[in-house]
C-alpha cells in the first residue's frame, strides 16, 4: 500500500555502499572530471599487451590524450595495434578498439558501473535517496524508461513541444533594440530551462511543473552531484574517503532535491487522489494524468515501492540520467548548426516540405470524411495540421542525420570504461584480470572505416537513406553504450534533440560562434564541459 510521505529520514549506513545501480554516463557526463579523479595505479594484465610509450618529459599519458585525443590514439595505435595499455585518469587501464568493443559490451562479467563507481562512489549517493530496488544491478530505472517514457513518445512529444517552445520564446526573446540578432553568452542556460520543463512535465506532471523550485532541481541535481563526487579534483586517498564520507552524511545533495520533490508532489497527489475517490462514488471515469510520477504510483507494487519519498527518489534518479546529458548535447548541437551554417537552409527546406506534405494529407482525409458524411474526429483539427508531431520529426531524416554526426564527430575518443568481474579472456586471447578496467577506443568505430569516407569531416549528410537513424546503436555507433546496457532514453533525448533543432531552424536563419577561434574546443567539448564562447542567433523574420 501506499503511505504517501514517510518521515523518517533514511539511515545514513555505510553498508549500502555495496548497493548499485547500473546507471552511467548520465551522471557521469556531469562529473566528467571526476573520470580523473584516481583509483588504484592499477593490476597487472596480460604481459602480451603492449603499453603505448611515454612522450619524453611525461609520466602518464593524460597530458598528450588531452592536447589531441585523435593524434593521441593514431599513434598508439600505430605503435601497439589495437588493443594496449595506458597511464590514463590515474589508472592503468587497457584500450580495447575495433571489434573487441562489442564483447566488452556483450560480456555480462563486464560492468560499466562498477567502473564509474569504483573512482565515484557513486551508488552510495543513489541509495541514500530511493528506499526499494538498491541491490547491485537492479534494472527498474532502465525498465521504467523502456516500459513507460519510450514506447509513449508521440504522446508524450506535444507537450514536450509546447514546453521547449514556450521556453525558448521566454529566454530567447528579441527585442527591436537588438535588430533581430541576439548574442547568447550561455546557450547551455537556455537549453537546461527548456529542456528541465519538457522532462519535468513528462516526468512529474504539468502541475509539478510548473514549480520553480522543482525545475531548478531538474537543472541542478546533476551537476550538484557531480560536484559532491569530487568534480575530478579529489583524489585516492584517506582524505578522499573521509571527503565523501562527509558528503554523503551531511551535505549530500540529492537529499535537498530529494525533499524538493516530495513537497512539491505530496499535494497534487492528495489532490488526484481525491478527484479520483470523487470519480468512483459518482462512477464516472477519472481522467487519469498521464505522466511518468502517475504511472508508478499505477504500479507501485509491481516496482516494489515503499511510500511517495521512494517514488520521487526513483524519479531523481531519472533525472540525474536524463536531464544534464539532453541539455548539453542540445547545446552543443547548436555549435555544430553554427560552425556548419551552410546547412541551415537546407534544414528549413526540409520541415518546410514535411510540414506542408502533413497538411495536404490531413487536409486530403478531411475531405475524404466530408465526402462520405462522416464527421471530422478531432485529431484532424486544421489548427494542428503544422505541429511538430512525433511523426513529423520521424520524417526529417536530414536533422536525423545532422544529429547523427554531430554526435559522431563528438564522442570523446576514450570513453565508457569497463570493469572486469572475473578474469576474462577476449576473442584475441588477451586476458583481462578480474578488477582491471578497460576503456573503450571510440575513435577506432567512429573514425573508422566503416563511417565512409573523410571521416575526420563533419558530413551532416552521411547518414540520410542509410537505415542509420540516430537511435539505432550498434558495434558502427556508441554514444548511447550497446547491448542490454544500451541508454534506454535514447529515443527520448534523440527526439528532444531533433525538437531543438527544428525550432531553432524555424526561428533563426543563422547562429553564429561568438569567438571563431574557439570552434575546434567547441565542437569536440567533452560533454559536461563548461561552454567556452557564446552564440549569436540571427531571426528569419
Ligand atoms: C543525449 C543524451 C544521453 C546520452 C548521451 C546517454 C548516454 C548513455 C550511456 C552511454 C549509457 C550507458 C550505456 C552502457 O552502459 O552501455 C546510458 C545509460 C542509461 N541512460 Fe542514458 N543517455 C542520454 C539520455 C538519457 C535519458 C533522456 C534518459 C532517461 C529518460 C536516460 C536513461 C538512462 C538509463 C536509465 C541508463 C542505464 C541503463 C542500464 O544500465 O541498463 N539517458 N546512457
Amino acid at each position: 500500500m501506499l503511505g504517501l510521505v514517510s518521515n523518517s529520514p533514511n539511515a545514513a549506513s555505510f553498508d549500502i555502499i555495496k548497493a548499485a545501480l547500473p546507471i552511467s554516463i548520465g551522471i557521469a557526463s556531469a562529473v566528467y572530471l571526476t573520470a580523473k579523479a584516481v583509483t588504484n595505479a592499477g593490476y597487472g594484465t596480460d604481459k602480451s599487451v603492449p603499453t603505448a610509450s611515454l612522450r619524453p618529459g611525461d609520466s602518464t599519458h593524460d597530458k598528450e590524450y588531452n592536447d589531441d585525443q585523435d593524434e593521441f590514439l593514431i599513434r598508439c595505435e600505430e605503435e601497439c595495434g589495437p588493443i594496449f595499455n595506458v597511464y590514463l585518469f590515474n589508472k592503468f587501464i587497457t584500450v580495447v578498439s575495433g571489434p573487441q568493443i562489442r564483447e566488452v559490451f556483450l560480456n555480462e562479467s563486464f560492468s560499466a558501473g562498477d567502473a564509474i563507481d569504483e573512482f565515484t562512489n557513486m551508488r552510495t549517493f543513489l541509495n541514500s535517496v530511493r528506499k526499494s530496488n538498491k541491490d547491485i544491478d537492479n534494472r527498474v530505472v532502465h525498465d521504467i524508461v523502456r516500459d513507460m517514457i519510450s514506447p509513449n513518445l508521440p504522446l508524450f512529444t506535444p507537450r514536450i513541444v509546447n514546453q521547449l517552445e514556450a521556453n525558448l520564446e521566454r529566454e530567447m526573446a528579441i527585442f527591436p533594440e537588438e535588430e533581430g540578432r541576439k548574442l547568447v553568452e550561455k546557450p547551455l542556460n537556455v537549453l537546461q530551462e527548456m529542456v528541465a520543463s519538457a522532462m519535468a512535465t513528462v516526468f512529474m506532471g504539468s502541475e509539478v511543473a510548473k514549480s520553480r523550485k522543482v525545475i531548478d532541481t531538474f537543472i541542478v541535481a546533476t551537476s550538484d552531484f557531480g560536484r559532491v563526487l569530487g568534480n575530478g579534483q579529489r583524489h585516492a586517498s584517506t582524505w578522499h574517503s573521509i571527503w565523501t564520507r562527509a558528503n554523503y552524511t551531511v551535505l549530500n545533495p540529492l537529499k535537498i532535491h530529494l525533499q524538493t520533490l516530495v513537497e512539491a508532489a505530496t499535494p497534487i497527489i492528495l489532490e488526484r487522489r481525491r478527484l479520483e475517490a470523487e470519480a468512483t462514488e459518482k462512477g464516472v471515469q477519472w481522467d487519469r494524468p498521464d505522466d511518468i510520477m502517475q504511472r508508478l504510483l499505477d504500479n507501485f507494487d509491481k516496482y516494489g515501492f515503499v511510500d511517495l519519498e521512494d517514488v520521487c527518489g526513483h524519479l531523481l534518479i531519472l533525472i540525474l540520467a536524463s536531464v544534464h546529458t539532453t541539455s548539453d548535447t542540445s547545446t552543443n548541437l547548436l555549435y555544430y548548426m553554427a560552425a556548419f551554417p551552410q546547412h541551415m537552409d537546407k534544414l528549413y527546406a526540409e520541415q518546410q516540405e514535411v510540414l506542408d506534405a502533413i497538411q495536404q494529407e490531413r487536409e486530403k482525409e478531411r475531405q475524404e470524411l466530408v465526402q462520405k458524411g462522416e464527421p471530422i474526429r478531432d485529431d484532424l483539427d486544421p489548427t494542428h495540421d503544422r505541429d511538430l508531431s512525433a511523426a513529423a520529426i520521424k520524417r526529417m531524416v536530414h536533422m536525423d542525420s545532422f544529429v547523427r554526426e554531430a554526435f559522431r564527430f563528438r564522442t570523446e575518443r576514450l570513453t565508457l570504461s569497463h570493469s572486469a568481474r572475473k578474469d576474462i579472456t577476449l576473442s584475441s586471447g588477451v586476458k583481462i584480470p578480474k578488477g582491471h578496467s578497460v576503456i573503450i577506443n571510440m575513435r577506432s568505430v567512429h573514425q573508422g572505416p566503416v563511417q565512409g569516407d573523410e571521416t575526420d569531416e563533419f558530413r551532416p549528410w552521411r547518414f540520410v537513406g542509410k537505415l542509420k537513424s540516430a537511435t539505432k546503436v550498434g558495434t558502427d555507433f556508441l554514444p548511447f553504450g550497446m547491448g542490454k546496457h544500451a541508454c534506454p532514453g535514447r529515443f527520448l533525448a534523440i527526439q528532444e534533440l531533433k525538437t531543438v533543432g527544428e525550432l531553432m531552424v524555424s526561428r533563426y536563419s543563422k547562429i553564429e560562434i561568438q569567438d571563431p577561434s574557439k570552434t575546434k574546443q567547441v565542437l569536440l567539448a567533452r560533454m559536461g564541459a563548461p561552454t567556452a564562447t557564446g552564440l549569436t542567433f540571427t531571426s528569419r523574420k
